[in-house]
């Protein structure tokens, strides 16, 4: 099941300074947006906050779930339901191979045989078959990248947050990959939410918003 996004009066604060401010959002469920803007201007911030890693106050609601209303402990089970996440710096396991990362959130799941599944289907759409049992510090910096999509969509989420996935990779590569997000997406009915500096990512999602010194506007 995908879910909309919707954000009203959202601030996220560290001490006086406010980090992030978003007036007003809504994002129809299903849909691809992208988030750009200079660097520091706060992209990572927001995606932080839309997963409910950062507090806020206001509102910013996945379907009926505002997370600003949640304890840290629900936004963390809404998180593990139903967000997969890209972060900027791949965050893997290094002493762990490509498919251990990629299977990571499947260990404590009872429906990790089918998740395992879709895990080693991803790899092989995504040309990580042969690097499977690999050790992540043996990885170049676009196989890590991509084993961290996986690991994102392995538990099929309603929701894809993916922080410059596309960075590491040569034009091909990151084309490739957008574009089996976005059709992954479609075809899976997944909201996806991307913070990049690459205009061939803009083209592919359906609405870019900009940053800028904190402030989410629609672009
Ligand atoms: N916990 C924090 N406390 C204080 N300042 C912070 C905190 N987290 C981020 N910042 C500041 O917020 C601003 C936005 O940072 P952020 O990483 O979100 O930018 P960005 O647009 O993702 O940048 P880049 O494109 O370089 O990754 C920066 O000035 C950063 O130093």
């Amino acid at each position: 099941m995908s879910l909309p996004l919707s954000i009203s009066g959202l601030t996220v604060r560290a001490g006086a300074r406010a980090l992030l401010t978003i007036e007003e959002l809504a994002l129809p469920a299903c849909s691809l947006t992208c988030i750009r803007g200079p660097s520091g201007a706060g992209k990572t911030t927001a995606l932080h906050a839309l997963a409910g890693l950062l507090s806020g106050t206001g509102r910013l609601a996945w379907g009926d779930a505002d997370l600003c209303r949640m304890s840290r402990m629900a936004r963390t089970r809404f998180r593990g339901a139903q967000m997969g996440m890209v972060f900027q710096d791949f965050l893997l396991f290094e002493e762990l191979t490509a498919r251990e990362n990629a299977l990571i959130s499947a260990v404590f799941r009872p429906d990790r045989a089918a998740l395992s599944r879709r895990a080693d289907a991803l790899m092989e759409r995504l040309g990580l078959s042969g690097l499977a049992q690999r050790r992540a510090d043996r990885l170049s910096g676009g196989e890590r990248q991509r084993v961290a999509v996986v690991r994102a969509l392995a538990h099929d989420p309603a929701i894809l947050l993916a922080d410059e996935p596309t960075a590491s990779l040569d034009r091909a590569t990151a084309d490739a990959l957008i574009a089996d997000l976005a059709a992954l997406a479609r075809a899976e009915g997944r909201s996806v939410v991307i913070a990049s500096h690459d205009p061939q990512v803009w083209d592919a999602m359906d609405r870019v918003l900009t940053i800028r010194d904190g402030v989410l506007e629609a672009g």
